[in-house]
């Protein structure tokens, strides 16, 4: 465990929620946060928790932002390599770009490779939390798991399972999909940071055998995590509207197999029905907003709105690789596009953006008891925002006229190189390497 520290710096974190209170942004220009054992002891003004603890040695972050560790609510391990596919509806997508390196994870030591790019693009990236996509071949999500580890990340993932209309090799059958997941539950769930996420690809590929498979899990695991897609693109709408005649809609065909839940989370849901969307208020099931692979996909436009009126969580995803990269900065100045672009748009504060990269994810993943925000008590796990001197982000933060604004500038134009330190736990898991001046 780690000793104690004082961290000093410009601290803001949203430890309520900003769509419905209007005080959840907490911001202090000159922070101090008391860690000990990897948790919040103490927070406050500095000065303050200087008197208190004279003797502690403190790590001076100031000339940044400490944010709360990015919580990346929907990532594909095996798509790294593909980021960039541009201008490919997702069903094109996923025969030409993304499934053909999909089946390329069944060599391990390809995988591996794949791994490290992965973990480490999450972690320059400032995400400390991720519900990740895993792999078809059970294999490549133990080499994810164990890099991790290794790497320290607050990982939730599993064993994506499909039994048909991908590729062969990518093909599994409810019973081999029930005995590996168990397997890979027993071997990853709850040890270190890991925790297992039922994973269905989506209801195009599942038949209802296999979501019955993942339900056996669920029923033997109860507090495994479950995510899949939902109402992404139009043409795959229609054709899980073919497979499932007897479904209400596309929820219904995971809510008839009882996989909608309080730890559930579906990713997209550009085109939900009133009644989806009632439902998934109802079980508190979360909506992973991934702006950027709707764009690129070019999916439609996430209808935050209807979410908010009908009380569906929602989080922010990078979907790696249809989306276009780990930022979740990113992910929240294109959520912001989006909704400036809009009739009905919400229009999203910087506050907005910070809940939805931090604490809306933990929430979704239920674990805000543990990270999220800056509260005695969490993890700290948090990203240290410090731009190189002479960048027009540099420029912002040294003259911003409040912390408020210098959050802003961070959405609007921040970028992995602006990341200059992760924790996780209290453990420096990422220090941005100094380019040396020629
Ligand atoms: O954006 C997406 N990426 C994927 O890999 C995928 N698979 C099913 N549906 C999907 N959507
Ligand atoms: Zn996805």
């Amino acid at each position: 465990m780690t000793s104690p520290t004082l961290y000093r710096a410009t601290i803001l974190h949203t430890p309520t929620n900003p769509f419905t209170d209007a005080d959840a942004l907490h911001a202090h220009d000159d922070g101090g946060l008391l860690v000990d054992g990897g948790v919040i002891r103490a927070a406050g003004p500095y000065a303050d928790l200087r008197a208190a603890h004279p003797d502690v040695p403190v790590t001076d972050l100031r000339g940044g932002l400490l944010l709360p560790g990015f919580i990346d609510t929907h990532v594909h391990y095996p798509q790294v390599r593909v980021i960039g596919g541009l201008g490919l509806p997702l069903l094109d997508w996923l025969d030409q770009c993304a499934l053909p390196e999909e089946a390329r994870m069944a060599d391990v030591a390809y995988a591996r490779g794949v791994a490290r790019d992965f973990v480490g693009g999450l972690l320059e990236a400032g995400t400390t939390t991720a519900l990740v996509f895993g792999s078809h071949i059970a294999g490549a999500v133990d080499v994810f798991f164990e890099e991790a580890t290794r790497r320290g990340l607050r990982a939730v993932s599993g064993l994506v399972v499909s039994d048909r209309l991908l590729r062969d090799e990518l093909h599994t059958t409810p019973e081999r999909a029930y005995a590996e997941g168990r397997a890979l539950t027993l071997r990853w769930h709850g040890v270190g940071r890991n925790l297992y996420a039922v994973t269905p690809r989506f209801s195009l590929s599942a038949s209802e055998g296999i979501l019955e498979a993942c339900a056996a899990l669920m029923r033997e695991f109860p507090d495994v995590r479950f995510t899949s897609h939902i109402n992404e693109n139009g043409r795959e709408i229609e054709v899980v509207r073919d497979l499932f005649p007897g479904a209400r809609d596309y929820l219904d065909t995971y809510e008839k197999a009882g996989l909608v839940g309080r730890r559930s989370v579906l990713a997209h849901n550009v085109w939900p029905s009133d009644r989806e969307l009632g439902v998934m208020a109802t079980h508190h099931c979360t909506a992973a907003h991934c702006p950027c692979s709707n764009s690129a996909l070019g999916s439609g436009f996430f209808p935050l709105r209807r979410h908010l009126d009908a009380g569906v969580p929602v989080s922010l995803g990078s979907d790696v690789g249809g989306g276009t990269g780990f930022s979740l900065l990113k992910e929240g100045l294109q959520a912001h596009f989006m909704q400036n672009l809009m009739p009905d748009g919400v229009p999203l504060t910087p506050t907005h953006l910070l809940y939805l990269a931090t604490l809306a994810g933990a929430r979704a993943l239920d674990l805000d008891g543990q990270t999220g925000s800056f509260e005695v008590g969490k993890a700290f796990d948090a990203v240290h925002l410090s731009p190189a001197p002479g960048t027009p982000l540099d420029a912002v933060f040294r003259h911003a006229s409040s912390p408020e604004r210098a959050l802003a500038a961070a959405f609007a134009t921040g970028t992995p190189a602006d990341v200059a330190g992760v924790w996780i736990g209290g453990e420096h898991v990422h220090a941005r390497s100094e380019v040396q001046a020629v």
